[in-house]
């Protein structure tokens, strides 16, 4: 978090024009059919996203992800269907869209021959803002991502992950009413990921800023998003919390190692015989079953019967990484 914990004084108002709801989101029936593309890139989509929610955003690649956040940004007008930002049309009012939102693209718009420092100002401009009085705001932003010294370097020097920092101080150049985040942390480490997640965590908190997150790391999205939409092919499978995705679609599975991985063939045939689903990896056999655990006793006592040695047992529920795959895999 910044070091002040505070919106500075300076900071100008945001998301004020014409906004008529405290909705953020609504779609209804959206679709988008590019040209020369056979099939619907958004498929009839409808959802609402409320105040101070944080939404995951996950799909294959090709899912219509980006196409989705471009309509909502007002940067890409529907096929058919309704769409609304705080009450209006983000195509129709751009103005509404521009004050509004925050938003960190894959591609961002920086143009490597000028400094970071000359890139801020322009996007500054661009938003109607001036940059004197943004500017000890964005300094802070700067300084707190730990990308200072990187300032005044030409955009074509800095690095994967510096570029991505600024992208997003260009974002937040105000504190918006929806922070749209398309990939945030490509390009990042482990730490810089874990830093863009506890600013984001605070501006939600501090800001009331509702956020929207799309992430190829589904970790990052089950820790930070209150529901995630699992979208596939233009459609969305399932828009939901994501214990709920877990509990819907997941498995409880026991993970059993054996000493001599010659001897996983026995657990095995013993698991399958119960009509388990597993699987074997050298040492360690898979068993899935909501009530695995149970099992436990009768496969001790085969494994001791036929001197199996057992050097560990462990179970678990599904991440929400197993339980995506599972939810898209065969679609294609
Ligand atoms: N301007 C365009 N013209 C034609 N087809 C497009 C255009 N933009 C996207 N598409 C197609 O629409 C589909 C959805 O693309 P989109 O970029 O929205 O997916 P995505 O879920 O963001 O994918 P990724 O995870 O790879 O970024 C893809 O098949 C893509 O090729």
């Amino acid at each position: 978090m910044p070091a002040s914990h505070t919106q500075p004084a300076l900071l100008p108002e945001v998301g004020e024009v014409g906004l008529l709801s405290d909705d953020v989101v609504t779609a209804t029936d959206l679709v988008k059919q590019y040209r020369r593309m056979e099939r619907r890139a958004v498929d009839g989509i409808s959802f609402e996203i409320s105040q101070g929610e944080t939404i995951g955003l996950l799909g294959p690649n090709g899912a219509g992800k980006t196409t989705l956040i471009k309509m909502i940004c007002g940067v890409t007008a529907p096929t058919s269907g309704r769409l609304e930002l705080f009450g209006v049309d983000p195509v129709r009012q751009p103005v509404a869209a521009k004050t509004s939102i925050g938003a960190m693209h894959q591609v961002g718009p920086f143009d490597l021959m000028l400094s970071a420092l000359d890139n801020l100002k322009i996007a500054a401009r661009f938003r109607g803002l001036r940059w004197r009085e943004v500017r000890p705001w964005a300094l802070e932003l700067v300084e707190h991502l730990g990308i200072t010294p990187a300032l005044t370097r030409l955009c074509f020097q800095l690095s994967g992950g510096q570029r991505q920092r600024f992208q997003l101080v260009r974002a937040l150049l105000t504190i918006p009413r929806l922070l749209v985040l398309d990939e945030p942390s490509a390009g990042l480490d482990v730490g810089g990921r874990r830093h863009v997640e506890r600013f984001v965590t605070w501006l939600r908190d501090e800001h009331g800023v509702t956020v929207l997150w799309t992430s190829h790391h589904i970790d990052e999205l089950e820790r930070n998003c209150q529901r995630v939409m699992v979208i596939d092919q233009g459609r969305v499978m399932r828009f939901a919390k994501p214990r709920e995705l877990v509990e819907e679609f997941g498995t409880r599975h026991m993970m059993v190692t054996v000493e001599d991985p010659a001897t996983s063939g026995i657990v095995v045939a013993w698991a399958e015989a119960a009509g388990l689903v597993v699987k074997a990896e050298d040492a360690e056999v898979r068993i899935e079953g909501a009530q695995v655990q149970d099992v436990l006793p009768g496969l001790s006592g085969h494994c001791q019967e036929h001197g199996v040695a057992i050097s560990g047992v462990s179970t678990a529920t599904d991440s929400l990484e197993e339980v995506f795959l599972r939810m898209t895999e065969n679609k294609e």
